[in-house]
């Protein structure tokens, strides 16, 4: 997968308004099965460019001929950088998006996330994120992992990171439980996006 190259713009061409781009970051709840969904929503918003960065363990919820947009993994980093003078692509993701969306945030994600590992190019990307650029996270988890304390804990860290959350809902979920830890619904993702691109001007829904 190529970088789209940046918009040039010089005195001889218009300013061209490039798009918006959002990279959704998906990891390996159950809820990974919305993937597909999610990213099509997203695409119907118009002015919209949308990439993926998935973790191994969230492969296991979606196949890729479902996911339309370009969907990065490990691999590309090892693939990309051979030599020093290769580009780097956690830190060309981190130039490239304007917004991220990471959704599921898994229990496993969400602890590195809070403590700094950085061990896949996902939590890279989150690790050396533009804090003055949108993160928002949607949690998603069995219900007694939402309950340990630990969740708070870290869903706090990332609050005083500044990146926002999609809180989960409470249903039953897919291992039989009933309470708290489903991912947020599609709808609510979508319109909490349209809400930040809206906020960050230069973007104006039409
Ligand atoms: C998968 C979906 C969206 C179906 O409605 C819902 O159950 C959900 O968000 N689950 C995520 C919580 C989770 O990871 N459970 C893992 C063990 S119960």
């Amino acid at each position: 997968p190529h970088m789209e190259p940046r918009a040039t713009c010089s005195a001889a061409a218009p300013l061209v308004e490039r798009q918006f781009r959002v990279l959704v970051g998906v990891t390996g709840s159950v809820a990974a099965l919305k993937l597909p969904l999610l990213v099509s929503r997203l695409l119907d918003i118009p002015g919209l460019e949308v990439a993926v960065v998935t973790t191994e363990r969230a492969k296991h919820f979606y196949s890729p001929q479902d996911v339309p947009v370009t969907l990065y993994s490990d691999a590309d980093e090892w693939e990309m950088w051979k030599c020093r003078s290769d580009p780097v692509l956690h830190i060309d993701l981190r130039r490239w998006a304007d917004l991220m969306l990471v959704s599921p945030l898994d229990a496993n994600t969400l602890g590195k996330v809070a403590s700094g590992i950085c061990d896949n190019l996902l939590t890279c990307v989150i690790r050396a994120w533009d804090r003055s650029k949108p993160l928002l996270f949607c949690p998603a988890m069995n219900t007694a992992m939402w309950e340990h304390p630990i969740t708070e804990q870290q869903v706090g860290q990332l609050k005083a990171f500044g990146y926002v959350e999609i809180p989960c809902v409470a249903k039953k979920l897919v291992c039989g439980d009933q309470g708290l830890g489903a991912m947020a619904e599609v709808g609510t993702i979508v319109d909490k996006v349209k809400e930040v691109l809206s906020q960050h001007g230069g973007f104006q829904q039409n």
